[in-house]
């Protein structure tokens, strides 16, 4: 019998094991050989993980596979958290599918878990997959800021874990009820990370880009795939498609969508220098994705969440500002928004909200700046004012 230590099998906690967690995020973490935990706040999921040795991805589409996944075990982390933070103080890398406005409700746990790290443990890889632009930073500063509770400064947080930003790019619906744990996905993927703050000890996980500067990536993707999907979203409700392969499909909306990734286009082009066919054929793809029809994403899922997708840095008023302050066109863009709140979906919390506000007595503009974050002074003040108070035609005051 040999004396040699066994080999450590390399542990990763995701948390959100949601559509991207077990469709993207948790895949390519088991194949590349991580022992993956997965931590959620829905009790019945974590419990399916846990009594349900294996799921299949499928992707659905031109080129598609399945995959398995096994060998993971599921934590409560409303429920157990010292369970929880017993696993990320031994983990090797901790990433998130959350959401963007959840960071700040797991970045205390994960805190925990980087005070109780053992001495001289490598530091910990920390990247929130989310649809944000740069995420981790958000995550790292919530991190930051739970970590002092615990006694810890900046300089050991330093010691103890990394933070990286990503993007990541695989369009995963809303699964069938019923379905169990298996999930449906494109089978396209971009996971880029970018590689700076590991120096030379990068996680190694196959399928990632890891990339010097994030930023360019992060927008691209943000402004173009989905931009141009919300786009897709927002004028297929109001033309009354339920799949967003059917909005594509309809010439009308396709025809709106692409305007508004030429903007987007023309933006991305002036701002980074990208190669204009180079950027012509990566929104051809991306109608491409859109188009696939054996995928069937809705777009009450992808307009989910209006208020956020309107927001001052998300994917519609983040461009638009950018090219009204270059003195760039943004009608089409401006469509979209005025689409997007008319978008109203009962199950939608924030699209509940957002009819609400619209209905209430505030005045036009003081609603376009809360909902947009454009002050009075910015070039397309008063545009987006115009579009709340369209918006608003008909609604009781
Ligand atoms: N679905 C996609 O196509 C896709 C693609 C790229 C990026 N994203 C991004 O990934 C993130 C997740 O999206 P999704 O589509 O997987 O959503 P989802 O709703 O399918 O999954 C989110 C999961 O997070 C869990 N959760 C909520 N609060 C939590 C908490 N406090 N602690 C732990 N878990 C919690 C939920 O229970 C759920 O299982 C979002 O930021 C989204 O923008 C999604
Ligand atoms: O996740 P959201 O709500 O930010 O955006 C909805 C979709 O556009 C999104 O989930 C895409 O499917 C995904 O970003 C593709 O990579």
């Amino acid at each position: 019998m040999s004396d040699a230590p066994a080999e450590h099998q390399k542990t990763a906690v995701h948390f959100g094991a949601g559509n991207i967690g077990r469709g993207f995020v948790g895949l390519l973490l088991h194949n590349a050989g991580y022992r993956l935990v997965f931590a959620d706040v829905a009790a019945p999921l974590i419990d399916a993980l846990n009594d349900t040795p294996s799921y299949t991805v499928h992707e659905v589409g031109e080129g598609g596979a399945d995959h398995a996944v096994d060998g993971y075990t599921a934590v409560n982390s409303a429920t157990d958290e010292a369970g929880l933070v017993d696993r990320i103080a031994a983990a090797d890398v901790v990433t998130t599918a959350v959401g963007p406005n959840i960071l700040k409700f797991v970045a205390p746990a994960i805190a925990r878990g980087i005070a109780a790290r053992p001495a001289g443990a490598a530091p910990l890889a920390v990247m929130a997959c989310e649809n944000a632009i740069n995420a981790t930073d958000i995550l790292e500063k919530e991190i930051r800021s739970a970590a002092a509770g615990e006694g810890l400064d900046d300089g050991a947080v330093d010691a103890r874990a990394v933070f990286a930003n990503t993007a990541v790019d695989r369009i995963v619906p809303t699964q069938e009820a019923g379905g169990g744990l298996d999930v449906r996905v494109e089978p396209y993927f971009e996971w880029a990370i970018e590689k700076a703050p590991f120096g030379d000890a990068a996680p190694d996980i196959p399928g990632v880009t890891w990339v010097d500067s994030l930023g360019p990536y992060i927008e691209r993707k943000l402004f173009t795939v989905n931009t141009g999907h919300a786009s897709a979203a927002y004028f297929g409700r109001r033309a009354g498609a339920e799949k967003i392969s059917d909005a594509l499909a309809d010439l009308d909306v396709r025809a709106k969508v692409e305007a508004v990734l030429a903007e987007t286009k023309a933006l991305l082009v002036a701002k980074y220098g990208f190669a204009p066919e180079q950027q012509q054929a990566y929104v051809t793809k991306i109608l491409g994705r859109f188009a696939n029809a054996e995928l069937p994403d809705t777009v009450e899922r992808v307009g989910r969440a209006p208020l956020r997708k309107l927001s001052r840095h998300e994917r519609f008023v983040g461009p638009a500002a950018e090219l009204a302050e270059r003195g760039m066109a943004a009608d089409a863009l401006l469509a979209a928004m005025g689409a997007a709140l008319a978008f109203d979906a009962h199950d939608d919390e924030e699209a509940v909200r957002l009819q609400a506000l619209l209905a209430s007595g505030s005045s036009d503009a003081e609603l376009a700046e809360e909902i947009t974050g454009l002050d009075a002074g910015h070039p397309l003040h008063d545009r987006v004012v115009a579009l709340v108070a369209d918006a608003r035609v008909g609604r009781p005051a």
